[in-house]
């Protein structure tokens, strides 16, 4: 039996935690009360005041509460885990020490792979980073090489590798379509070994990743990003790291401190700040998000910025008032800066595998994202969650974090990684 069938009589995490959260969510947008007028232009106070002049029932509790304080929330560095599904659990131990909340971390010095020695043809980037993927690479393709060990590749291959694609979380919508690409090549005998059978699938999983729409182009004036994500994924940490890499390509970034609940955020943007030489408007803890990302952009205008990257507090997907509280957001910087943001980057744990993808459809519902950081990667057998959420939502993975060094974040490239994983 094919293994789809024997795991949807089990039933998917993905379909025991998606389906009535989704229906949650997708019920919010009727709540919302309509516009109203735009903020008075330059007065971070007047923003703040447009928070209690246009309170929702969810964002006033939001706010008389202290507003992530019941959360479940995870220690950082430990994966996120919504408490209706919790992920699947990691067979390795995980990734890194959870980060003390009130000291923030300094940056990691940069951990580039070594280049090949002399005389070695050089790989592409991918290949040199195929060290820091090993666990997926093991999963996947060392998986391959196993089931494919001294047997001819058939309908039952087939059967097997559709169980190793799942679990090694690319979906199961995705790797029945994988699967059915190599069905007819298999009837065909056009596949005879496990290296015929990987570079067949690294073709279907970069068509799959190819099939997204391009991040938006880079070229507004200032160029506003926001960045969301549940606790602990790793989004104060890409942001410096993203400063870093626009810096190096000579653009001038201000980083914005939306994240005015976790007291260490601030503080940890400021180290980052300082060590890629960027600028930063910081935010008072417990100050209004929205203000300090308006207060952002004007100051980005006013000193000539190119890219205004917006940190936000980590929320729940699950949890609807903070999830609010980023519409309002995105909302102040559209009548500050008519377009803005431009991009709205979900920052995802790979490690957590499917509930990665969860709460990128959760996220989108609220706030129209428009491509992913995944970090992590690093740590994980779970990078097949890249090609599930390609292959599911089209968004496109903009970057990958594989490491905690200031280098670490690298430009997502289709072809490259489907390589790196076998
Ligand atoms: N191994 C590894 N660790 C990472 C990566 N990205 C971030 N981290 C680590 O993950 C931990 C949490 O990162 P933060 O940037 O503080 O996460 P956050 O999403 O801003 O956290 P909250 O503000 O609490 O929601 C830190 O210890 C980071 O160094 C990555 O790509 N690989």
């Amino acid at each position: 039996m094919a293994f789809f069938k024997r795991f949807k009589k089990k039933k998917t995490p993905q379909e025991q935690e998606g389906q009535p959260q989704a229906q949650e969510q997708a019920a919010s947008p009727e709540e919302q009360p309509s516009e109203t007028p735009a903020a008075p232009q330059g007065e971070a106070e007047a923003v703040a005041a447009e928070a209690t002049a246009e309170q929702l029932p969810e964002t006033s509790e939001a706010q008389e509460q202290p507003p992530h304080e019941p959360e479940p929330v995870q220690e950082a560095g430990a994966a996120p885990q919504a408490p209706e599904a919790p992920a699947e659990p990691e067979e390795e131990p995980k990734p890194e020490e959870p980060a003390e909340p009130d000291a923030p971390a300094e940056p990691k010095a940069e951990t580039e792979a070594p280049e090949p020695p002399e005389g070695e043809p050089k790989r592409g980037l991918w290949g040199r980073l195929g060290q820091r993927l090993k666990k997926t690479k093991d999963k996947i393709g060392g998986s391959i090489d196993r089931i494919t060990l001294g047997k001819k590749i058939d309908e039952d291959t087939l059967d097997e590798l559709e169980e190793v694609l799942v679990t090694a979380d690319l979906g199961v919508q995705t790797s029945l379509k994988l699967i059915e690409q190599l069905r007819g090549k298999v009837a065909r005998k056009e596949l005879d070994d496990a290296e015929a059978l990987k570079k067949a699938l690294a073709k279907g999983i970069t068509e799959v990743l190819s099939e997204v729409p391009p991040a938006p182009e880079r070229d507004n004036n200032p160029h506003v990003i926001m960045v969301v994500g549940v606790n602990g994924v790793g989004k104060t940490t890409s942001i410096g790291k993203l400063a870093n890499f626009f810096q190096r390509q000579g653009r001038s970034v201000l980083l914005a401190a939306g994240d005015t609940f976790r007291a260490a955020a601030n503080e940890q943007l400021t180290i980052w700040c300082e060590r890629v030489g960027c600028d930063i408007v910081g935010g008072q803890e417990g100050a209004d998000p929205s203000a300090v990302a308006y207060d952002a952009v004007e100051a980005a205008v006013t000193r000539g910025h190119d890219l205004v990257l917006i940190d936000t507090a980590g929320r729940l997907h699950t949890k609807v008032n903070l999830m609010e509280e980023l519409k309002k957001i995105h909302r102040v910087l559209g009548k500050k800066l008519p377009g803005a943001p431009h991009e709205v980057i979900l920052v995802v744990d790979a490690t957590t595998g499917q509930n990665a993808l969860q709460q990128a459809k959760l996220f989108n519902q609220v706030v129209p994202l428009t491509g992913l950081i995944l970090t992590k990667l690093d740590g994980t057998a779970k990078g097949g969650v890249v090609v599930a959420i390609s292959g599911e939502m089209k968004l496109p993975i903009c970057f990958v974090g594989l490491g905690e060094g200031m280098e670490d974040l690298r430009p997502f490239e289709a072809e490259g990684f489907a390589e790196a994983i076998f």
